[in-house]
């Protein structure tokens, strides 16, 4: 996936602050993404530094980066020089959250506790910034630049020389805009439903984006579709490959399997979604994953739920990425 091998169509996808969930954060990530053979994306909001989260990489070990890009570009620069120079092989700038969602468990948590320690960009403690009376997420939302847009993915092509992804696409239309700007890919996701409450969740929007890629002109391979959200077992991974999805990100299966067992839990997640994946693989007649297809699975009830959503959560949401901020 983006030149990396992979022991199966999976990354661990950016999730910040991993100590929250363990003393060891993101660092036990980093040493699970390592042996389990997936890459890692480093989230920029993190609570080992990025030098800490480099220096437990194996040589050769592969990454990805996430970016949150902030007001001063000059910084977000530097960063990304950094992220370069370290062999990170693709940035997703992840493009909804220009505005935090309302996390009222989070807000009633005030993020006092010990560990909870904030690293901007590389290392620089941003604990001057950062108003704690409202819970993690808010806490650390003030580095994101909300003003990001679409004029400014030309920026972002120039300051590097890794591929450029998109995170948090939610419909064709900016997905073939990401295509159209050159870009390297798009993760089609809902922030795993913690920014615009009721909105798609990635598998639901992966067929809409991969016919309007088609349309758009787009040859296979040239434009890497990526799902996160909700990824639980081998067979979802399977799902979302079939719909045309290079492949899937999980965020809170790690975390969940770092809090009760740190890293060796995550190698362990790992293994049993490989298990499940290649239990369906045999079961369904796919040998390898390129003959994981769209004849494989249904999608005429796509958007339908097993468990019952109340009433007023029927209608779903949709949003484009990249506008500019509304004002009441
Ligand atoms: C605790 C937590 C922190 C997250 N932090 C980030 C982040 O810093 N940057 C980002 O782009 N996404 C972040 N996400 C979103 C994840 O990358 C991912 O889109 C989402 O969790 C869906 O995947 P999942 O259902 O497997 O958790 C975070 C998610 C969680 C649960
Ligand atoms: C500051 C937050 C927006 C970090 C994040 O992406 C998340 O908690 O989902």
């Amino acid at each position: 996936m983006l030149g990396i091998p992979c022991s199966l169509p999976l990354y661990f996808t950016a999730t910040a602050l991993a100590k929250l969930a363990h003393q060891d954060g993101e660092v036990a990530i980093v040493k699970a993404a390592f042996k389990a053979g997936v890459p890692y994306m480093l989230p920029t909001l993190s609570s080992y530094t990025l030098d800490e989260m480099l220096g437990a990489c194996e040589p050769g070990q592969e990454l990805y980066a996430q970016l949150y890009v902030n007001p001063e570009r000059s910084r977000s620069e530097q960063y990304v020089r950094k992220l370069e120079a370290a062999g990170v092989k693709a940035l997703f700038v992840t493009v909804d959250a220009p505005q935090l969602g309302r996390r009222e468990k989070d807000m009633r948590s005030k993020f006092t506790q010990q560990g909870s320690d904030v690293q901007d960009k590389d290392g620089d403690e941003a604990e001057g910034e950062v108003d704690r009376s409202q819970g993690a997420a808010r806490a650390i939302s003030s580095y994101i630049d909300p003003s990001l847009n679409w004029d400014d993915v030309p920026w972002l092509k120039s300051i590097t020389k890794m591929k450029v992804l998109l995170k948090g696409v939610q419909c064709g239309e900016d997905a073939v805009l990401a295509y159209k700007a050159g870009l390297a890919g798009a993760v089609l996701s809902n922030h795993g439903g913690r920014q615009l409450d009721t909105c798609r969740p990635g598998i639901e929007v992966l067929p809409e984006v991969m016919e309007a890629l088609r349309e758009a002109g787009c040859k296979p391979g040239e434009f890497s579709v990526f799902v996160d959200g909700g990824i639980r077992r081998g067979a979802d991974i399977f799902k979302a490959v079939a719909l045309g999805a290079t492949g899937v990100g999980v965020g809170r299966p790690v975390l969940y399997a770092l809090a009760s067992y740190g890293s060796k839990g995550i190698v362990r997640m790992v293994q049993m979604l490989q298990d499940e994946l290649q239990m369906v693989m045999r079961l369904s007649g796919a040998p390898n994953v390129k003959m994981i297809t769209d004849k494989l699975v249904l999608t005429t009830n796509l958007a339908d739920h097993i468990v019952p959503l109340p009433t007023d959560n029927l209608t779903r949401l949709t949003y484009q990425s990249l506008q500019p901020a509304a004002r009441l």
